[in-house]
C-alpha cells in the first residue's frame, strides 16, 4: 500500500490473472451484512428471499457499500436460521433458486460490487447427507467425519464440555451407542477436520462457490475446527469450565486455515473474514497478517461483551465505557504493530443493536447513531454495516417470550428458569441479550409490514416503522443514513483512514473517546461524548501544540448543529461526535 501524488491510496502488490483486482483491495471497502430471512420479502410467505436482495441493491449502492455478506442461503431446516447447513451446493427454496443467486452476483459485478458468502463448515446439520451416512453404522465411510466417541463409564457425555447454546456438547446416538460433538444446537454436528477427506471437501466447496462468482466468503466460528485431539475434561483452575481452552485456536487451525488460503483464497484474491469465537489478540494478528496467508481479517467479539459480569453473557451488568475504550484500542494498538487487520463493527446478527446498548436510542438517536458510526468508521479496519444500522434501528419493545425465534433464546430461557430465576426475571435478561434484537425485519417505507413483506412476518415488526423507516432516510439529506455515505466516501478518499497509527487521546475521561490516526502527512481527530451530558473535555496538550504548529483542523463530520473549534479545551454537546483532519 502506498499514498499516490493525488493522495490517494495505492496497491503496489503484484496482480494475479483472472482477477482485475489487487491483492488487498478490501482495505478500502466497506461491507453490508444482509441477513436475508429479515431484509426484503418479494414472495409474500413472510420471510425475505435472494430476490429482495437484488431488488435493493441501488439502495445498498447508495451508501457507498462495495462487498454484501449474504448469510447462508443453502438447503437447511432452518434450526438456527441456515447456519445448519443441510447441502452445500444449493439454495433453500425458501430463499430461492440459484438462478436468483446467479442474477444477484450479476447485478453486484454490473455495478463493480462484490458477494461475500457465509461459510458453516465448523460444523453441519444433522440433516445433512454426510451425517446421515456417519450415523448409520460405526463402519460407514463418512463416520470419519464427524467426531465420536464412547460414552463415559457412567453412560454419560465423554468429557464435561457444553455447547455454546445450553446443556452438553455431546449427543448420544441411540443405534450405534456412541456420541458426537456438537458445540452449538444438538442438530449441528461438528465436522472432523482432523480427516483429510473433510478438509478436501471444504475446498471443493469453496472452489464451487469462487467458480460463481463470488468474492469473498465470511467463515463462520472458523477458529473451532481443530479440538485438542484427548477431549480432556475442563476442569478449570477454580470451577469447572466449558471446556472452550480445548477447542479455540486449537492445535492445527492456523494450518488447516493455510490450507485454504493456498488452494483457493490467493488463487482469486479474495476477501476473506474469520469470525473468532472468544479469541485473543496473538491469534487475530497470526489469522490476518498477509505475510501468514491466511484470512484478509478477522471479527472478534470482546468489545461487545462489556456489558458481560465475569464474562457471562446470560447475567446483565452496565457496559463499563473504559473496558470498551481500551478493547478498541488495545486491538487498533496491537493489530497495527503485528501488522494484522481487524474487521470493524458494532452490530451483527447474534448482536443486540449498540444503538440501544451503548448510547440512547430515543431522545438522542440520530446523534447516537451518528455517533456510533463516526467513532468506528475513523478506526483501522474494514468495516462492516449491519441491514438497519444505517437507518437508526434501535432493539424492539419486547412483550413477552412468545415472540421470540432464535434457538440460544429459547433455550437460554429454560435454562434460567431451571437456575431459579422467576419467569419475570429470565425474560427480562432475555429481553436485553437475545440475538432476536436484531432479527427483526428491515424497515423499509411506512407502509404496511414497514414495506418488507405483503404476507405474515416470521418474527414481528417494530411498530416505529412509520418514523425509522429506510425511504425516509434516504430523502433526507441530514439523516443518519447519509452519515454512513459521507463516512464511505472518506474512508475511500483519505489515505490516513486506511495506513493512520492510533493513538489514543481521551486520558481515560468518563464520557468521551478521543483518539488520533496519523500517517506523517496527515492526521485524523475523532472525538466523541458518550453521553447525555454538556461535558469539556482536554486535550492533551503537548499533542495538540505539535500538531497544529503548521496546520489548520478541517472538519470532516460532525452530528450536532453546533459544533465545537478543536482547541486544547473543547465543549462536547450530548453525543456530540466530531471528527477532523489535520494536513501538515
Ligand atoms: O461469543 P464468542 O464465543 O466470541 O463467539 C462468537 C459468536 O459465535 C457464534 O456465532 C456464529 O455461529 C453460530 C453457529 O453456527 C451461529 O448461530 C451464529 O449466528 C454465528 O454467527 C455464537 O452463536 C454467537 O453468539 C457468538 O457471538
Amino acid at each position: 500500500m502506498y499514498i499516490q501524488d493525488d493522495g490517494k491510496v495505492g496497491f503496489t502488490l503484484q496482480m494475479k490473472p483472472n482477477e482485475n483486482q489487487p491483492q488487498d483491495w478490501w482495505r478500502q471497502s466497506a461491507v453490508y451484512q444482509v441477513y436475508p430471512k429479515s431484509f426484503n420479502d418479494t414472495t409474500g410467505r413472510g420471510t425475505g428471499d435472494i430476490r429482495g436482495v437484488t431488488e435493493k441493491i441501488d439502495y445498498i449502492k447508495g451508501l457507498g457499500i462495495d462487498i454484501v455478506w449474504l448469510q447462508p442461503v443453502y438447503v437447511s431446516p432452518q434450526q438456527d436460521n441456515g447456519y445448519d447447513v443441510a447441502d452445500y451446493y444449493n439454495i433453500d427454496p425458501a430463499y430461492g433458486t440459484m438462478e436468483d443467486l446467479d442474477e444477484l452476483i450479476r447485478e453486484l459485478k454490473k455495478r463493480n460490487m462484490h458477494l461475500m458468502l457465509d461459510i458453516v463448515v465448523n460444523h453441519s446439520s444433522t440433516e445433512h447427507r454426510w451425517f446421515q451416512e456417519a450415523k448409520s453404522s460405526r463402519n460407514n465411510p463418512y463416520r470419519n467425519y464427524y467426531i465420536w466417541k464412547d460414552p463415559a463409564e457412567d453412560g454419560g457425555p465423554p468429557n464435561n464440555w457444553q455447547s455454546k447454546f445450553g446443556g452438553p456438547a455431546w449427543q448420544l446416538e441411540e443405534e450405534t451407542q456412541q456420541y458426537y460433538l456438537t458445540l452449538f444446537d444438538k442438530t449441528q454436528a461438528d465436522l472432523n477436520w482432523e480427516n483429510e477427506k473433510v478438509r478436501q471437501e471444504v475446498i471443493e466447496l469453496l472452489k464451487f462457490w469462487t467458480k460463481k462468482g463470488v468474492s469473498g466468503f465470511r467463515m463462520d466460528v472458523i477458529n473451532l475446527i481443530s479440538k485438542d485431539p484427548n477431549f480432556p475434561n475442563d476442569d478449570g483452575s477454580v470451577a469447572p469450565g466449558d471446556g472452550r481452552k480445548y477447542y479455540t485456536d486449537g492445535p492445527r487451525v492456523h494450518e488447516y486455515i493455510k490450507e485454504l488460503n493456498e488452494n483457493v483464497f490467493s488463487q482469486y484474491h479474495m476477501v476473506t473474514v474469520g469470525e473468532m469465537s472468544s479469541t485473543t489478540l496473538e491469534e487475530c494478528i497470526r489469522y490476518s497478517s498477509p505475510a501468514q496467508q491466511e484470512f484478509s481479517m478477522t471479527f472478534n467479539f470482546h468489545h461487545l461483551k462489556v456489558d458481560y459480569p465475569n464474562g457471562q453473557k446470560w447475567e446483565l451488568k452496565p457496559y463499563d465505557f473504559e473496558e470498551l475504550k481500551s478493547i478498541l484500542s488495545t486491538w487498533q494498538t496491537g493489530m497495527q504493530e503485528g501488522g494484522g487487520w481487524n474487521a470493524l463493527f458494532w452490530n451483527n446478527h447474534d448482536q443486540p443493536r449498540a444503538l440501544s446498548r451503548f448510547t440512547d436510542d430515543e431522545e438522542y438517536r440520530n446523534e447516537s447513531a451518528k455517533l456510533l458510526a463516526t467513532t468506528l468508521h475513523g478506526l483501522q479496519g474494514t468495516p462492516y454495516i449491519y441491514q438497519g444500522e444505517e437507518i437508526g434501528m434501535p432493539d424492539p419493545k419486547w412483550n413477552d417470550m412468545s415472540e421470540f425465534r432464535d434457538i440460544e433464546s429459547l433455550n437460554m430461557y429454560e435454562i434460567l428458569l431451571q437456575k431459579g430465576k422467576t419467569p419475570d426475571e429470565a425474560a427480562h435478561i432475555v429481553h436485553v441479550r437475545s440475538r432476536d434484537n436484531s432479527r427483526l425485519p428491515m424497515l423499509w417505507n411506512d407502509s404496511d409490514q414497514a414495506g418488507f413483506t405483503t404476507g405474515t412476518p416470521w418474527i414481528k415488526i417494530d411498530e416505529r416503522y412509520p418514523i425509522i423507516n429506510a425511504q425516509s432516510q434516504v430523502e433526507d439529506p441530514n439523516s443518519i443514513y447519509h452519515h454512513y455515505r459521507k463516512l464511505i466516501e472518506l474512508r475511500k478518499n483519505i489515505p490516513v483512514f486506511i495506513n493512520g497509527k492510533y493513538t489514543r487521546l481521551d486520558g481515560g475521561h468518563p464520557e468521551v473517546y478521543a483518539y488520533a490516526r496519523s500517517n506523517g502527512q496527515q492526521s485524523l481527530v475523532v472525538i466523541s461524548n458518550f453521553s447525555k451530558n454538556k461535558v469539556e473535555f482536554t486535550l492533551p496538550e503537548e499533542w495538540i501544540q505539535d500538531l497544529m504548529r503548521n496546520a489548520s483542523a478541517e472538519l470532516l463530520l460532525a452530528n450536532t448543529e453546533e459544533v465545537p473549534e478543536l482547541s486544547p479545551l473543547i465543549a462536547m454537546q450530548p453525543y456530540g461526535s466530531y471528527m477532523w483532519l489535520i494536513q501538515s
